[in-house]
């Protein structure tokens, strides 16, 4: 491979210097970034495809592409199941958050708890959310520095900072502008980079007939389990159930997504992109989930720990990826290209929300007169820092060690579950008042961490593997004693009392989470005197009991659902917009207009009978 290394230089330059390219076009061309309407928001102007493809990449690292694959070649297929969680997972913003947030024309969506609760529930949100992508930043540059470090010998702290500095450079010049034209180049190279390794890795294998017979001889890999049990790691429940309530984390109250769909330029391409996500991301799963099964059928009956010292799994798949491309002019380059645009553009898309909520969430209340410039200069000094901060965390990483995409899973369940619930709190529970809230995510994000850090500490998180070491499933006289006995082992040691609590499965962490949140968050406003109807700011309340009853005469419907915005309200403005009025509702455009009059008796469903 050391010869090799001039080429992957070249390529990983190539990538970097065109990156670079697209910040530098957008800080000279349209607005040359001159206002925070340009620099945060891409002026509300994006259409769709460029849109989508940005949503893809802001979650998708380097971190699937590595994780997902030694996931499927330690534990099997189980994991792909998450596709199931899909479904719901997008259905569910394009259909709630999306018409909520972006008729409110807010500019961070923590602007939403204050307009539905209060400023204390903003400021907790926003630094919440602070906390959850710094810690996910650092795992996002270091995996794929450190995977190719493993492998490779490319320098580690050298490609750290390499990333980092060129991504908080183009962040930093070419605002959302170039953080999303960037990504679709980046999801572009991504994907290609996928494709290569699983058709050069079925070719070296014996073609896909091989492939397939060596992958369906080993029964275990196809697991397809249906326990309700919630610690048992990946199930069909953890992933498909708890799954949905991931996807909604990230793709329906995450800044980072948030602002993707508040920079389209109608609702309807907003919704639109949300839709175009689905196909997309079904393909990105099934790439890496289909390098698993090309990387076990090739790799079956060796054992390749020897070869990389002590190296975790996630070194292998790069061990495997540089063995197959080894020799193909450009193609490792090709990877590594893939590798390190996916950390690209989840970092970038890090930087620029972590630089919008600190501007419109903890800076601009306080002073409300500062100048355009003035505000723009800083938003990229913050865009810059937290590049900055983002080195710093990838060594924090460096100092934790388990499988990255464990790491990555635990933080979105831990931080974002709690965040999901606040916004689910607000959107569905017109009772829910400002001191419920807090109080709720207070206890979320305190439970969260009890169980996080319980299963750190008391190793119990269920890593387990259930395949048994391939090499002993091959001996097929083996294979069923080497099953029985890891099944057996599983049941010897079933966890019990306060360790069982510990050892929640991680994928149930975001629906458990926020669960906590929205039941610790009603109980508390109930005690301290529900929401009333004339204080709740209109357009921020999704009736969704009103829908489900929708059978029950008015007036008992009434009664249930609680409050909804009174006529008298809607004149009202939410504070800080001055150019929406007050329902809230967009006029950009005619079309747009017919859509919100459509859509305006759901919001105000409940009310009718008044
Ligand atoms: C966010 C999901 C779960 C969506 O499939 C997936 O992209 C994933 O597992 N991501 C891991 C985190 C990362 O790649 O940085
Ligand atoms: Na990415």
């Amino acid at each position: 491979w050391t010869k090799t290394l001039p080429t992957h230089f070249v390529i990983f330059g190539v990538l970097l210097a065109a990156s670079l390219g697209i910040g530098l076009y957008h800080a000279l061309s349209g607005g040359r970034q001159r206002t925070t309407q340009e620099f945060l928001m891409a002026d509300r102007s994006m259409k769709c495809l460029p849109v989508s493809l940005s949503l893809i990449a802001s979650f998708q690292s380097a971190v699937a592409i590595i994780g997902v694959p030694a996931e499927i070649y330690t534990h099997g297929t189980q994991y792909w199941f998450i596709g199931c969680a899909y479904i719901l997972g997008l259905l569910i913003p394009a259909h709630v958050f999306i018409p909520i947030l972006y008729r409110l024309r807010l500019s961070s969506a923590y602007q939403y708890l204050e307009l539905r609760f209060s400023k204390p529930v903003r400021i907790c949100g926003t630094l919440t959310f602070i906390f959850q992508m710094v810690i996910y930043m650092g795992v996002c540059v270091y995996t794929p520095a450190f995977a190719l470090n493993a492998v490779t010998g490319f320098e580690l702290w050298g490609t750290v900072l390499a990333t980092g500095l060129v991504c908080t450079l183009y962040t930093t010049i070419g605002g959302l502008k170039a953080v999303i034209w960037t990504d679709v180049f980046q999801t572009l190279v991504m994907f290609a980079g996928q494709l290569a390794v699983i058709v050069v890795g079925v070719q070296k294998t014996g073609g896909v007939s091989e492939v397939c017979s060596e992958v369906s001889s080993v029964f275990s890999l196809f697991g397809f389990s249906l326990n309700p049990d919630p610690t048992e790691r990946h199930t069909f429940w953890t992933l498909g159930v708890g799954g949905v309530f991931l996807m909604l984390s990230l793709y329906g109250v995450n800044q980072a997504q948030v602002q993707r769909y508040l920079s389209a330029r109608t609702e309807k391409d907003a919704v639109r992109s949300c839709y175009m996500v689905f196909p997309s991301l079904q393909l990105a799963l099934a790439l890496s989930c289909v390098m698993g099964l090309v990387m076990f059928a090739c790799y079956c009956g060796e054992d390749h720990s020897s070869k990389l010292g002590t190296a975790s799994r996630d070194a292998m798949v790069i061990s495997f990826v540089m063995d197959m491309l080894q020799g193909l002019p450009g193609l490792p380059g090709l990877f590594i290209a893939c590798l390190f645009s996916a950390a690209l553009s989840t970092i970038s898309s890090a930087f620029n929300s972590l630089a919008t909520v600190t501007m419109e969430d903890l800076i601009k209340p306080h002073f409300p007169a500062m100048t355009e410039a003035r505000a723009t200069l800083l938003s990229k000094a913050l865009a810059m820092s937290y590049g900055l901060l983002c080195l710093a965390m990838a060594y924090l990483t460096h100092l934790m060690g388990d499988s990255v995409l464990q790491v990555a899973l635990k933080i979105f369940g831990m931080v974002g579950g709690p965040i999901l619930g606040l916004f689910c709190l607000g959107i569905f529970f017109p009772w829910a008042n400002s001191t419920g809230a807090l109080a709720g995510l207070g206890a979320g994000l305190a439970v969260a961490f009890w169980v996080g850090i319980g299963s750190i500490v008391t190793r119990s998180s269920g890593t387990k593997s259930l395949l048994p070491a391939c090499g002993v499933v091959l001996l097929s006289d083996n294979t069923t004693t080497a099953i029985q006995t890891a099944l057996g082992n599983v049941t010897l040691s079933r966890p019990s009392g306060l360790k069982r609590f510990y050892s929640l499965s991680y994928m149930w962490y975001s629906a458990f989470n926020c669960s906590t949140v929205i039941l610790i968050g009603l109980i508390i406003s109930f005690l301290t005197g529900p929401m009333k109807a004339e204080d709740v700011t209109p357009g921020t309340v999704y009736p969704l009991l009103g829908k489900l009853l929708c059978f029950l005469p008015e007036r008992h419907k009434k009664k249930l659902c609680g409050v909804t915005p009174q006529l008298s309200a809607q004149q009202r403005q939410p504070p800080h917009h001055k150019e929406s009025n007050g329902l809230g509702l967009s006029q950009e455009d005619g079309q747009s207009q017919e859509e919100t009059d459509a859509f305006l008796p759901r919001f105000l469903e409940c009310e009718t009978a008044v």
